[in-house]
């Protein structure tokens, strides 16, 4: 996915939860999800053949399934429950070979990882490597997640430094969102921390995916070379937020449930993602 194509293929390694809503998701915008990996040579194949790959951590992918996405070009990927110490070990595994096959490969070709999470996931990760620092959330064995009391800085203070070590752009989501670029691969220049305040709609938090959903929403519409911008991922998550609050004031629908309805009507509806 180098151009921002039109259509783009989405291989969806997901959690059973959220599987069939984030397909829809990527069909909602235009592009062609994929599950594609109920074996190692399967998960592998489709990764080759697709644009973006999204690797949720949640039930039931397993380390053999992840392993088989290691060389992909772009990936999305989904720390899900990695608070607790068994996910964790095997998520924190997976990041450190990517980022040796990434390094390896980076004279040939571009590899992309973009790492998005709740905050107590990132909290997770920023315990699982060592960082100094925190985004004051509580961990969380769940996907549940905290929003946790830390002035901005010390936010991307943290979040820089974990960016730098797994050599992955960073989204960290809830009520507000927080994008950030290694160091290293700044382009000068460019801005490497981006934060959205904007459009605040709470309900996200009130059904079961809307982050696993979000991650195959930026996987469908950030062109590849955008999976490494902070503006690009940027522009996505606030759009996604966007949509959620002009569907909850339009108010056509009457709970979490028949509010996802209306919002991937509303992601459907949309014409363009620029
Ligand atoms: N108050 C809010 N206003 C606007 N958007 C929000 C708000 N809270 C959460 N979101 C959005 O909702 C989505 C889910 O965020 P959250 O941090 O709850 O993810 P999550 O815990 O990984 O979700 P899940 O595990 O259920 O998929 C993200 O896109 C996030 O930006
Ligand atoms: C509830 C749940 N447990 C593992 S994955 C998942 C879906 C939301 O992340």
């Amino acid at each position: 996915m180098d151009d921002a194509r039109a259509s783009p293929k989405v291989q969806l390694i997901m959690n059973a939860c959220s599987a069939s809503k984030a397909a829809d998701v990527v069909l909602a915008v235009g592009a062609k999800p994929c599950m594609g990996c109920t074996t190692y040579e399967e998960a592998a194949l489709t990764a080759s053949l697709c644009d973006v790959t999204v690797l949720n951590f949640g039930t039931p992918t397993t380390a053999e399934i992840a392993n088989a996405v290691l060389s992909a070009q772009n990936v999305v990927v989904d720390p899900v429950g990695c608070g607790l110490e068994t996910r964790g070990r095997t998520v924190k595994e997976w990041l450190e070979r990517r980022g040796a096959v990434a390094r390896d490969a980076s004279d040939v070709r571009p590899m992309r990882t973009v790492v998005k999470g709740n905050r107590s996931e990132i909290e997770a990760l920023i315990e699982l490597f060592a960082v100094n620092g925190s985004v004051g959330a509580n961990l969380s064995v769940t996907p549940e997640s905290s929003d946790g009391d830390c002035a901005e800085k010390d936010v991307f203070d943290a979040l820089n430094q974990l960016s730098e070590k797994l050599g992955a752009m960073i989204v960290m989501t809830g009520s507000v969102d927080y994008v950030t670029t290694p160091r290293s691969t700044r382009v000068d220049g460019a801005p490497g921390n981006e934060a959205v305040h904007e459009f605040d709609a709470p309900i996200l938090q009130k059904f079961s995916g809307a982050g696993c959903c979000l991650g195959a929403f930026l996987a469908a519409t950030v062109p590849g070379s955008g999976l490494a911008n902070a503006r690009a991922l940027r522009a996505s998550c606030l759009v996604y937020r966007r949509i959620a609050t002009d569907v909850v004031r339009l108010g056509n629908f009457s709970g979490p449930a028949s509010f996802q309805v209306a919002f991937f009507d509303a992601l459907a509806s949309l014409k363009s993602y620029e």
